[in-house]
């Protein structure tokens, strides 16, 4: 599984205490939001089959995150085990934790946006967010401030424009993919959640869709100033998700093992070729330099640890 890229950490070691060199920072983060950590994370199906082993990282609030990697290595599994979402048929072990603790989220602190999220196709966009709030914001909360929040909601995610569109679906044609995607985003950000979860949220949109919905997402905590962790699993991240560690440390890492992106190609491109081995060809030709792309794996595993 090569899904994330994000520098393992032990998880003591991510939470200093006051005073310590990284304090200040990962204190402002506690007080912002929530810092969520994994460790040691493993997962079995049914029979033994091992899907993660081992997988260890973090994520922190104004960071979006991106989970990268080739077709089935494992990335929704990874978030449905982050998320606790995992079916009856697996058995998981290790730790996930927030703030360094063990600990439930309390109702709408966290959202998961699927792409089979279900949206009511009679509706327009207008009608199924401000009902959403209706339903999903407290009673305590006067109506006013739910259309507001419904209203500054779709704002944020660029749909002002295509409000009384009705979503649509088959035989009536509605919204784009885009444009439904970004409709579970807003259903699913109305209650200002300071974990976000997306699930290959630019699945089957063309390059300039992704990069709509993924810079969207990624200034959504400039928009609403709200210390929230964002974690997407993606086939391609284009430029607005920033890989765990920055595009160039990932750059580096490749090129030091022997495996540097040409120039003029898109890192996230050239990262997934590297280690992609769905197709018979791949597996014993490989994309890099005519080495097996096990072996391939094989070497920046070993770099990694
Ligand atoms: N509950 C389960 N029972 C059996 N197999 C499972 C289960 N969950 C996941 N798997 C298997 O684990 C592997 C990883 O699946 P997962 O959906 O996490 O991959 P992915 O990286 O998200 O793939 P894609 O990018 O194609 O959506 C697949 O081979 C899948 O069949």
């Amino acid at each position: 599984m090569a899904a994330s890229f994000r520098k393992s950490k032990p998880v003591e070691n991510i939470n200093p205490t006051p005073g310590s060199k990284n304090g200040c920072r990962s204190n402002r983060f506690m007080e912002d939001g929530v810092l969520l950590t994994w460790d040691n994370l493993s997962v079995t199906v049914a029979g033994g089959r091992p899907i993660l082993q081992g997988m260890t990282g973090y994520a922190r609030p104004g960071e979006p995150l991106a989970i990268m990697g080739p077709s089935g290595c494992g990335k929704s599994t990874l978030l449905d085990t982050i998320t606790g979402r995992q079916g009856p048929n697996t058995s998981q072990a290790g730790h996930i934790l927030i703030n360094g603790r063990k600990q439930a989220l309390a109702y709408g602190t966290s959202a998961y946006v699927t792409q089979d999220d279900a949206l009511i196709t009679t509706l327009t966009i207008r009608e199924a967010v401000y009902y959403s709030a209706q339903l999903q914001l407290p009673d305590t909360m006067a109506n006013s401030e739910k259309n507001e929040r419904a209203k500054t909601t779709i704002r944020e995610m660029g749909l002002q424009d295509a409000m009384d569109t009705r979503i649509g679906g088959w035989g009536a044609k509605g919204l784009s993919g885009g444009q439904k995607m970004r409709v579970s985003i807003c259903i699913k950000i109305l209650t200002r959640p300071k974990l976000l979860f997306l699930d290959k949220p630019t699945s089957g949109l063309d390059s300039a869709a992704s990069y709509y919905v993924m810079s969207r997402i990624a200034s959504l905590n400039q928009k609403d100033n709200i210390g929230r962790i964002i974690i997407a699993s993606i086939h391609q991240p284009g430029a607005k998700a920033k890989l765990c560690i920055s595009v160039s440390a990932s750059n580096e890492f490749f090129a030091l093992d022997g495996f540097p992106c040409p120039s003029l190609q898109n890192p996230s491109d050239h990262f997934l070729k590297t280690i992609n081995k769905d197709f018979d060809k791949d597996i014993e030709q490989g994309f890099a330099n005519g080495i097996p792309t096990l072996e391939v794996i094989d070497i920046l595993v070993k770099s990694y640890c």
